[in-house]
């Protein structure tokens, strides 16, 4: 379909100009793999948010976190799939807006392009096993999502806390694995250089050994969110 065709075009387009901002910016780190020839973008920003700013967000996590949904897919009866908390944060409270127009500044992204922020919690043993995510468009809840922003592009996301172990966010595909350090930012692109799905995105928030996990996590769309 051509419409399908100028997605691809404009997702593709997505990734190159928030990928060149992020390279130009003096506190973000590409990360490379060894393995991988083909180029992935993943970065890093140490320090994103503050403490303070990461305590303030898990004091409205726990006010309001419900067990975490899960796109129905061919996983429905894997009831250990998605086993974390989860809630929408307030998009219109100040501090929340407040980091989510810096996540938005960090990218370029018009901020009406991204999800609203939402805050997860990870208990001991709780995880969230090796997903896209991207929408499958095979699946039947892709026909709502075209509709409401279509495609997720850039996934950011913040860690909160530091759990005693466990909780790394790995991608099995890179053999890379991300420990939880507070405040650190982590952003990658969902598409491939051509504006399509990259499976080698997979990746899991890996079960908590001890303590417990808090993230808060973006996904950005192709088009209009909100
Ligand atoms: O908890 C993590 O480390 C990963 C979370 C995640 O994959 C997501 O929210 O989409
Ligand atoms: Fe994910």
């Amino acid at each position: 379909m051509i419409a399908d065709y100028f997605h691809r075009r404009q997702l593709a387009r997505i990734g190159r100009e928030v990928g060149e901002r992020l390279e130009a910016h003096p506190c973000v780190q590409r990360i490379s793999f060894d393995d991988v020839t083909v180029p992935m973008q993943v970065y890093c920003y140490q320090n994103f948010l503050h403490h303070s700013e990461c305590r303030d967000l898990i004091g409205m996590i726990d006010a309001d976190a419900v067990p975490s949904e899960l796109y129905r897919s061919d996983r429905e009866n894997d009831t250990a799939f998605r086993t974390s908390y989860s809630c929408n944060l307030d998009r219109w409270h100040p501090d929340v807006l407040r980091i989510d127009d810096r996540i938005c500044g960090l990218t370029g992204i018009d901020p009406r392009r991204g999800e609203t922020l939402q805050g997860q919690r990870y208990a001991k043993g709780q995880q969230f096993k090796p997903h896209h995510d991207y929408f499958h468009t095979d699946q039947s809840y892709w026909q709502k999502e075209r509709n409401s922003g279509g495609q997720r592009s850039w996934t950011a996301m913040v860690f909160l806390n530091e759990p005693k172990a466990g909780g790394e966010t790995e991608f099995p595909q890179l053999s890379f694995k991300m420990m939880p350090r507070t405040g650190m930012l982590l952003i990658w692109n969902n598409m491939a250089p051509d504006g399509s799905p990259n499976p080698y995105l997979l990746h899991s928030g890996n079960p908590v050994v001890a303590g417990t996990k808090y993230i808060i996590t973006k996904w950005f769309r192709r088009g209009l969110w909100l």
